[in-house]
């Protein structure tokens, strides 16, 4: 990476730690090193090292200003950065206007800032955006035309100060909207109802039409022609639309003021139900529930940690086991919103934030019948191993009936998701040499366990793809790992051959008509042994189809029925090798 663009990234991420360089050297970011092949901590770059592709700066304390000419007047950083984000962090000032130089952004991401102003109208140049969150803010005024970038599939600013109309976007595209508790005001665009809900819209007082309950009149306005006898019924109409306006605010009013009357009784009501926990020190506390707006299509649950199943917990001993939590306290973790992202087989996932944009995972275990010394002892020896593809939990609290983990929250999505998700349809951007990197890194991560864990005997006794977590540096990590009951490492071995199945195939790892993937690959492998099993996307790619047949090899020995016909972590880190290195 050229030395232009390395001070640039450094100046900028100086712009945005103005007391001191303290981000550059949390991140490692340093002119003598390379920001690609000593990897920039936040920053992602293409397959070949030579650019830098993506920024990922979120929750990170930043306090500055957004200075975009240090990256958007840089060559060649502004014709290679797709990605820039900033979510969770202090950052004041306007959004300059010249991030459209930044041509190839998809991403642009400023959650849970200080911004204020308007945003600039060069906003809507940046024709290849995807993304853009601006939730959290005070930004105000008329939003630019951005309804003429036509590939943008998620457009959300809920809780800032916007006024003037919604800009009539392609709602079809969307996959999530949000302009809630803003001023906007006139008619919602024709169709984003049949696509949104009212949550997306309502906290605008002046907002009215589907799907919000406040009809609106306005196009009678449209109706009427200018001049003579007419221009009578004009002001007759505009005193109509104004009482019509003062009524629909009236409503939205009441509508609002019902909403919150509402959770303010659910709130009373659930923590009535609620223990108070003791912490260690003996103080009492009352767990709260908050809940966040739904901004998304399908309308997905969000909740405070405890809301929707607790029983009550019945002792409150908290483990901390890594002090990256800056002195989190468990009833902090508690109190803070949260929002379910999933619920497995074995427990629900929470996504837990912050005011001061630190975001967790947290994950509830579910129905192990395991006592919790037990499980405190065996939290202790997992956290003893560490790798750098494993991540640790950071936190865990126990009881008989309550078994809670606290993990740092990725926020690239799981393998799972980067192959079989919304975005996987293009994927070139998933080839061969990262698959192989992925699985590479995974191998190694996996037989280190095992072999720390070997007198232990605790194995993963869950790994799949949804719990391979993309990290910052879009590098793999195993997320929950020990957290089940009956495992053992030939288990393990399965789970990561199945894994490397779907790398191969792109297939999911059991179809909706609930064929397992191995059976699939074995019966097409029993007819004749073929390449056909193999993703055509990596079929297309120039690379070397021998050694996709062999890792296929590695992947058919692993999901053997038998386990003692399964090799061993160790064993597979070794042939994954002699692949790589073939
Ligand atoms: N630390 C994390 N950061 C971000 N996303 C996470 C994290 N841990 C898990 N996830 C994602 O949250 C979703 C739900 O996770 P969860 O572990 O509850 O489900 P699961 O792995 O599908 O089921 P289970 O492990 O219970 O069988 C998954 O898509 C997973 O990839």
């Amino acid at each position: 990476v050229d030395d232009s663009v390395k001070s640039s990234l450094i100046q900028f991420l100086a712009k945005l730690s103005p007391q001191n360089g303290q981000h550059n050297q949390h991140l490692g970011w340093n002119i003598s090193s390379d920001p690609c092949k000593n990897r920039w901590l936040g920053l992602v770059c293409d397959g070949r090292n030579v650019s830098v592709k993506k920024l990922f700066l979120d929750g990170l304390n930043l306090s500055g200003t957004l200075q975009t000419s240090f990256l958007c007047n840089s060559k060649p950083l502004l014709n290679s950065l797709t990605v820039l984000s900033l979510n969770y962090n202090n950052i004041s000032g306007e959004i300059p206007a010249d991030i459209d130089n930044c041509k190839q952004l998809t991403r642009f991401h400023v959650r849970g800032n200080k911004f204020h102003g308007n945003l600039p109208s060069s906003l809507s140049k940046l024709v290849n955006l995807k993304r853009l969150e601006l939730s959290d803010n005070n930004l105000s005024g008329n939003l630019p035309d951005l309804s003429r970038i036509s590939g943008l599939t998620m457009f959300l600013a809920e809780n800032n100060k916007f006024s003037g109309e919604i800009p009539q976007f392609e709602f079809s595209n969307f996959e999530r909207f949000n302009v809630s508790f803003n001023n906007f005001s006139g008619l919602i665009p024709t169709d984003s109802g049949s696509y949104f809900a009212s949550d997306s819209f309502m906290g605008n007082p002046l907002l009215c039409g589907d799907p919000l309950p406040t009809k609106c009149l306005s196009l009678k306005l449209e109706e009427v022609k200018p001049g003579g006898e007419e221009s009578k019924h004009n002001k007759d109409h505009i005193l109509m639309f104004s009482g019509y306006i003062m009524i629909g605010v009236f409503l939205t009013f009441i509508a609002v003021f019902m909403i919150c009357k509402r959770r303010e009784k659910v709130r009373k009501e659930d923590s009535r139900n609620r223990v108070a926990a003791v912490d260690d020190d003996g103080i009492s506390s009352k767990f709260s529930t908050f809940s966040l707006s739904s901004e998304y299509k399908t309308s997905k649950a969000e909740f405070s940690m405890l809301s929707s199943e607790s029983g009550g917990l019945s002792s409150s001993l908290i483990v901390l086991t890594n002090p990256v939590v800056n002195g989190l306290k468990f009833e902090d973790l508690l109190k803070a919103p949260a929002e379910l992202i999933g619920r497995g087989n074995h427990g629900s996932l929470y996504k837990v934030m912050f005011d001061y944009g630190m975001v967790f995972a947290v994950k509830r275990i579910k129905d192990w019948g395991i006592s919790s010394d037990e499980f405190i002892k065996r939290m202790w020896k997992i956290d003893r191993v560490k790798h750098p593809n494993v991540l640790p939990p950071l936190a865990f609290y126990s009881s008989d009936h309550e078994k809670l983990l606290v993990y740092e929250f990725q926020p690239n999505g799981s393998l799972f998701s980067l192959l079989h998700g919304s975005s996987s349809h293009n994927k070139n951007s998933f080839p061969w040499i990262s698959r192989l990197d992925i699985t590479g890194r995974i191998a190694k991560a996996l037989a280190q366990m095992h072999k720390g864990l070997e007198q232990e005997e605790i194995a993963h006794g869950n790994l799949k793809s949804s719990n391979i977590l993309m990290n910052w540096n879009m590098e793999p990590c195993i997320s929950e790992y020990g957290l089940h009951e009956s495992t053992s490492f030939r288990s393990d071995v399965h789970g990561f051959g199945l894994i490397l199945l779907e790398l191969l195939t792109g297939k999911l790892a059991r179809d909706e008509k609930g064929i397992c993937l191995a059976d699939w690959v074995r019966t097409v492998l029993r007819e004749e042994w073929t390449a056909e099993v193999l993703d055509s996307s990596l079929l297309a790619e120039a690379a070397s189809e021998e050694r996709m047949v062999n890792l296929l090899v590695v992947a058919v020995k692993c999901v053997e029925s038998s386990p003692h016909a399964r090799p061993n972590m160790d064993q597979v880190v070794a042939m994954i090798d002699s692949i790589k290195g073939g």
